[in-house]
């Protein structure tokens, strides 16, 4: 069972406070085994990687098969059916549309002081693409990762997906070829993100490391944070659908599952302004999860940490949204863009009940790659930003330094920095004898 919320209830503080610690990705046992992970393949390297991959996906490799050859990859290619061909073609074409708006623009202009000033976007040199697959396989989120990456401008993008025994879904290779992917290893885990952030002999690191998976890779993720970069934690799914009764329970019931069907750790909430609709739905989930290929993960997951929140009105499932800050939020109700002006928090908003997130995973165009537990609060999903980083610029004219240097002259003596002041002083000391004629080229 779920747990049922409602504001009305004398104790609902504490136990609204409970379900936003619930800890799903962070807890310190899983950190524990990620630390002696990480720490293992930095000091043996690819023959850490090799032990761990059979233990955790009971797969043998070799250094040599670390990453798939080009045969393999064209041979599964060749495999993929045309539907599936054509789907996945269709999905990335959106999705690089969708992106391409977020490539920034490089700035310049000359301010009151004549001093020139502006910034400039750069790639990342080498990404490393972390594609989940422990529980299922994500052709979807290779389109996710790679194609920002892409359209950034990015040289080198290395994947890591584990095939747990071997199994290995043609379509994840046939995204990544279709999206640049230079190189694609068969390895997950904390040790894939370790491999990539620190290198072993075979594989090279990398600058940046994104994409989803699981609390192990959520986890080695912040570890490795400072040795590579990170795009943000995007770890076991969420959703967060905020309807009133003038909705299928079916259909919300369904909304909920398609998250919890990725993980026991998942997370999928209901909030309802009628409590009798949140027992349809309550009903309808059970109903469903009786017949539902993936019960036990999905079952497993709503049992531990569903739940159904009654509340007064819709701004008190604004003001509570907000402090979920969930992952995905769908608003089924009357007026959706009203209510979504009056919500802050939230990695992706989905709009009226035309909309299932499901949609957003494949297919829509925004980018699937988004924060979890309750960090959309400080965080964003994936963009070609990710994979950009901004040099700023700055341009003196003996008369812009005229103008500032004797302002940076006193803060340099109020840091008591001496030289700071002295090489903004040297130029001006120049200026003054020359009576400010020096073109300073
Ligand atoms: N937030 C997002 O944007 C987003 C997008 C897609 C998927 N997801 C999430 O990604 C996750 C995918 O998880 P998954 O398990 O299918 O694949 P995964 O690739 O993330 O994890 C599999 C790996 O976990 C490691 N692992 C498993 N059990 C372990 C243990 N006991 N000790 C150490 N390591 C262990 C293994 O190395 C294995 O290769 C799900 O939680 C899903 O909800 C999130
Ligand atoms: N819902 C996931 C993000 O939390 C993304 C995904 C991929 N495939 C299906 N779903
Ligand atoms: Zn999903």
């Amino acid at each position: 069972m779920p747990q049922f919320l409602s504001t009305t209830d004398a104790d609902f503080a504490p136990r609204f406070a409970a379900l936003l610690e619930m800890k799903r990705e962070d807890a310190p046992e899983v950190d524990d085994i990620v630390a002696r992970i990480i720490a293992d393949v930095r000091a043996r390297g690819d023959a850490a990687v090799i032990e761990l991959t059979e233990r955790f996906d009971r797969l043998s490799l070799t250094p040599e098969t670390l990453a798939f050859s080009p045969a393999e990859i064209a041979a599964a290619i060749d495999k993929v059916p045309g539907p599936e061909r054509a789907a996945l073609e269709l999905a990335a074409a959106r999705i690089r549309t969708y992106h391409e708006r977020q490539r920034p623009a490089d700035a310049e202009w000359t301010d009151p002081s004549g001093a020139t000033l502006g910034w400039r976007w750069t790639a990342v040199e080498a990404a490393g693409l972390y594609v989940p697959g422990g529980l299922a396989s994500y052709p979807s989120s290779v389109l996710m990762n790679a194609i920002p990456a892409q359209v950034a401008g990015v040289k080198r993008l290395v994947m890591c997906a584990p095939t747990p025994g071997g199994v290995v879904n043609p379509l994840v290779l046939l995204a990544a070829h279709l999206s640049g992917i230079d190189t694609i290893y068969r390895i997950g885990g904390a040790q894939a993100v370790a491999a990539m952030a620190y290198g072993t002999a075979t594989i090279t690191p990398v600058d940046k490391i994104t994409g989803p998976g699981n609390a192990f890779v959520a986890a080695a993720k912040r570890r490795v944070f400072g040795k590579v970069g990170i795009d943000m934690i995007a770890g076991p799914s969420e959703i967060l659908v905020v309807a009133d009764a003038d909705n299928d329970p079916d259909w919300i019931a369904l909304d909920l599952l398609s998250q919890a069907e990725h993980d026991e750790s998942a997370q999928s909430i209901l909030i309802t302004t009628d409590a009798a609709f949140g027992q349809a739905v309550a009903a309808a989930v059970d109903k469903r999860l009786e017949t539902l290929d993936r019960r036990a993960i999905a079952g497993a997951s709503w049992r531990d940490y569903g739940a159904i929140v009654t509340v007064r009105d819709l701004s008190e499932a604004a003001a509570l949204t907000d402090r979920i800050a969930p992952e995905h939020l769908e608003l089924c109700v009357a007026d959706p863009v009203a209510l979504s002006q009056t919500i802050t928090h939230a990695g992706a908003i989905f709009l009226g009940q035309w909309t299932p997130e499901a949609i957003g995973d494949y297919i829509g165009g925004p980018n699937h790659v988004l924060p979890t537990a309750r960090s959309a609060r400080f965080s964003s999903g994936l963009s070609v930003l990710d994979f950009m980083k901004r040099t700023t610029l700055a341009r003196m004219t003996p008369e812009a330094l005229k103008s500032i240097g004797p302002a940076a002259e006193t803060l340099a003596a109020s840091e008591s920095l001496e030289a700071h002041g002295l090489s903004v002083g040297a130029r001006l000391a120049r200026l003054n004898r020359k009576g400010g004629e020096d073109t300073g080229a």
